[in-house]
């Protein structure tokens, strides 16, 4: 679960950012500049909103009234960049256990490299080198990756765009599937509208800062019609 509500000051406009999603896929559209990168950031503790506050899981990670601000190591996100970041130097094996928690495992899915391989059909090329294996294997990688840290939330910034069509529509479905077995929130950052409308429950279109629900209701809606009820 994620509700956001805050603003982060830019330098040519301020971000308003409110978002709530419990499960499902939220796809964040807008023009290249429009916030949607800084949104992810903040919701990751990557950056700091100037105001608002952030919950995931029902914990507040961030709350400029409270003075609260975790750190992006115990908010429990996977994030996924457009340009994969795996190491160079590891094996994909090693790449996908670096996303091991060093703590003790706090979910009640225990996951294994072995799981995680398996899940995303990339078990074979445990012992390659990321030059070794193709952009979409890599994102695979990049994925499983992510989803060794046992995320809560899964915040993905345009990862697709970088492939060809065909691995894009095998990968587009494989985020479904894994969204449905996972059952966690994701975020989509896209340039795509196909590609949103394909995978988001929810669509938000930012603009300048300003978001506008494109598919979905807003929470205030939500609030209004079972007050209503
Ligand atoms: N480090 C920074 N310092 C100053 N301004 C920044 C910084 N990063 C981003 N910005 C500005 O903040 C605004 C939002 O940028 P952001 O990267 O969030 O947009 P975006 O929607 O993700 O764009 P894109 O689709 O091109 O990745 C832009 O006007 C950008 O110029």
């Amino acid at each position: 679960m994620l509700e956001a509500h805050f603003k982060k000051k830019l330098p040519s406009f301020e971000l308003e950012a409110d978002v709530s999603i419990s499960n499902g896929i939220l796809a964040l559209v807008g023009h290249s500049g429009a916030g949607k990168t800084t949104f992810l950031q903040c919701v990751a503790g990557l950056q700091t909103p100037s105001w608002g506050e952030i919950n995931i899981s029902n914990k507040t990670v961030f709350s400029s009234e409270l003075g609260t601000n975790v750190p992006i190591r115990k908010r429990r996100i996977g994030y996924l960049f457009q340009d994969y970041a795996l190491f160079p130097h590891m094996t994909v094996e090693k790449n996908v256990l670096y996303g091991k928690p060093k703590e003790e495992s706090v979910s009640e899915k225990v996951l294994t490299a072995g799981d995680v391989l398996e899940m995303l059909k990339i078990t074979h090329l445990r012992n390659r080198y990321p030059d070794q294996i193709s952009g979409g294997e890599k994102q695979r990688v990049a994925l499983a990756r992510a989803l060794m840290t046992e995320p809560e939330l899964l915040l993905l910034d345009e990862p697709l765009s970088a492939l060809d069509q065909n691995t894009r529509s095998i990968l587009q479905q494989e985020l479904l599937r894994l969204q449905a077995q996972w059952k966690i929130p994701f975020i989509l950052v896209t340039h795509d509208r196909q590609e949103a409308e394909m995978l988001g429950d929810q669509i938000i279109k930012i603009d300048q800062g300003k978001q506008e629900i494109i598919k979905g209701r807003s929470k205030r809606e939500i609030i209004g019609e079972l007050n209503r009820a």
